[in-house]
């Protein structure tokens, strides 16, 4: 192992999605196994015993990539010197609430740990958040920490892109590893915008080999944009295994690049691409490269895909509103 360390804070560290999250970062799944990681694990106070339970467990992996862990409840201590912070700590919804409706029980976190990142991380730090309302949560962090650059702050959209490949290879017949350019756009939420017309199944356009548009309108968006409520309805408990999967796949192709020829859906801050007004945390096509991300310009956005992404875009503006009223940004 020649590489020097990356430190990887991890927020709701004892948390369901952290029970997954941790041992895949651990074991190389972020970094690769040439990579040392150093996790940080933040928790609320009452977490930590438990919390303490996890890293006993971490330790008995005896995973070669492991470095150190360190664990606490003060974010300017956990977040010091972070290159990449995971923010997953938040509530998570319980049957029949919409995750808009977490927005001021987690939007306070969301300032705290905005601060603290503006504080004491790496001048290198990304930010991932994947604790919901993942967008306007991402928007509050961002606010609140004025000297990082806001292309740092992105919110998990990537498990819902992974949901739509699953789909539309399970329709299809075609491998998940032959479908390309899936896109999500909008709010992780009911009302974001699953986009197959410019995805390609083995290079041929998705929703031509489909070729059926109500599947399209009346099984595949809501299917995908309801796979979070549907497995709370099956679980009992919001989706994990799958949430700290694409955590972890976002974050490794924001550090280490998309593939040739392809992209990833990832929320970032609009700069008015597609007419997503600027500064609003919304899902996009980006291609990655060493940790930078840019925006896939000169989609055609036809009327059913263009009511579709301003709905989405719409809700995003009213969460801003809604937390800006609430003193969050
Ligand atoms: N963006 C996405 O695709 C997805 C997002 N989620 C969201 O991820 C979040 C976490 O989900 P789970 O792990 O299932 O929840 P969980 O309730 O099992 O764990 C959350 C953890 O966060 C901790 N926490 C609360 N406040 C904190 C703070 N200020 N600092 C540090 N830790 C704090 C809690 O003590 C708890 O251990 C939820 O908001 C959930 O809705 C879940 C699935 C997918
Ligand atoms: O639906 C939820 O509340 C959890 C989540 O974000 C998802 O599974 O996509």
């Amino acid at each position: 192992m020649s590489t020097s360390p990356v430190k990887v804070a991890v927020t709701g560290a004892a948390g369901q999605i952290g029970y997954s999250l941790l041992f895949r970062l651990a074991s190389g799944s972020l970094l690769g196994p040439d990579t040392p990681i150093q996790l940080r694990l933040l928790e609320i106070t009452p977490a930590l015993k438990a919390l303490e339970g996890v890293v006993m467990e971490l330790d008995d992996c005896a995973f070669p990539t492991l470095d150190s862990v360190e664990i606490g409840d003060d974010p300017n201590h956990i977040f010091d010197g972070a290159n990449l912070a995971l923010l997953v700590g938040a509530r998570p919804r319980t049957k029949g609430m919409e995750r808009g409706d977490l927005l001021e029980a987690n939007g306070a976190i969301f300032t705290a740990q905005g601060k603290a990142l503006n504080e004491v991380a790496a001048d290198d730090i990304r930010i991932g958040v994947t604790g919901n309302p993942a967008n306007t949560n991402a928007l509050i962090a961002m606010k609140n920490a004025p000297n990082i650059p806001a292309d740092r702050f992105t919110a998990l959209t990537r498990l819902d892109h992974n949901r739509a490949i699953s789909q539309l290879a399970a329709k299809t017949g075609a491998k998940v590893s032959d479908i390309s350019k899936m896109t999500i756009w909008g709010n992780h939420s009911a009302t974001q915008y699953p986009d197959i017309f410019h995805a390609e199944i083995a290079g041929r356009n998705a929703a031509e080999v489909v070729g059926d548009q109500a599947w399209i309108e009346n099984d595949f968006i809501p299917t995908v944009a309801k796979r979070g409520a549907a497995i709370i309805e099956a679980r009992g408990a919001s989706s994990a295994a799958s949430a700290a999967s694409a955590t972890i796949d976002a974050a490794r192709d924001w550090l280490q690049g998309s593939a040739e020829g392809d992209w990833v859906s990832m929320a970032v801050a609009s700069d008015g691409s597609y007419g997503v007004p600027e500064g609003l945390i919304s899902s996009f096509p980006v291609t990655t490269k060493n940790g930078d991300w840019e925006i896939v310009q000169g989609l055609e956005i036809d009327e059913f895909s263009r009511a579709r992404i301003d709905a989405s875009v719409a809700e995003l503006a009213e969460e801003r509103d809604a937390v800006s009223q609430l003193g969050l940004i």
